[in-house]
């Protein structure tokens, strides 16, 4: 198991984790941990359930039993099952954003989502996006990068892409959220958003996609690369 490469990518809400992660996953033909997900699927099961969020043994209870499946069929959008319903698009709202970074500061749903997200590390490699992939969960990875964008750059593109979704948001109300929610992430006493000593910082801010995706690839030495 110790010889399969990591490559984690952490950084705060926007940044372009997940676009750059399955991007440059794909390139390497290596697996895919969206960690994010797993925790707005708890935080929406906890609000499916109506659970008490003081009550953390109910939560990590939740967190330990709920069924989370991704499902990837070729030429479709990947989607996400939470106790085998598709909450896809459930998933990607602001509402669950916020909802999972208030479950994800309770550390025992954190406890019990370790294993859930170490048992992602299967040959030939892995990209682990979140916030704690190159400080907690994977801190023996060999590769790690710190993404970053400005803060109006980020709530642009959240704009942008929920656009796209068909939701209708406020560029500043977004603004709004994405700024309190990083500093819920960043101010937490388990896990907290932070780069790792060993992380490689890549701020995105008017970068396109394209050339971040080879900056990070850039990281990686070329025996792997040669996929
Ligand atoms: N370098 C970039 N330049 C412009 N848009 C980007 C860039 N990276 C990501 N995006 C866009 O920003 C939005 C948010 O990206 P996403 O990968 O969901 O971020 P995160 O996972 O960090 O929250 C997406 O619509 C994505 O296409
Ligand atoms: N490894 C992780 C991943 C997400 N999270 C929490 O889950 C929330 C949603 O994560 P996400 O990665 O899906 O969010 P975005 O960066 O896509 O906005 C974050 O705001 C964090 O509070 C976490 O605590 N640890």
């Amino acid at each position: 198991m110790t010889d399969i490469p990591i490559l984690t990518i952490d950084g705060p809400s926007g940044a372009g984790k997940g676009t750059i992660s399955r991007a440059v996953a794909q390139r390497l033909g290596w697996h895919y941990l969206d960690s994010g997900a797993l925790y707005r699927a708890i935080g929406v099961a906890a609000g499916w359930a109506d659970e008490d969020l003081a009550d953390h043994v109910a939560l990590m209870r939740l967190a330990f039993n709920t069924r989370i499946q991704f499902v990837t069929d070729a030429g479709h959008e990947p989607r996400v099952l939470v106790d085998g319903v598709d909450a896809t698009h459930e998933l990607r709202t602001e509402t669950a954003g916020a909802a999972a970074s208030a479950i994800a500061a309770i550390p025992e749903v954190r406890a019990a989502l370790f294993e859930k997200q170490r048992s992602f590390r299967q040959p030939p490699g892995l990209v682990a996006d979140g916030r704690d992939m190159g400080t907690v969960v994977f801190p023996e990875a060999p590769y790690k990068v710190f993404l970053t964008a400005s803060a109006e750059e980020r709530a642009e593109r959240r704009h942008n892409q929920l656009k796209q979704k068909g939701l209708e948001v406020t560029l500043d109300g977004l603004l709004r959220e994405i700024l309190a929610r990083d500093a819920r992430d960043a101010q937490r006493a388990v896990a907290p958003l932070k780069p790792a000593p060993d992380a490689v910082l890549v701020d995105t801010t008017g970068v396109p996609i394209d050339a971040v995706v080879e900056r990070v690839l850039s990281l990686l030495p070329e025996s792997l690369r040669a996929h």
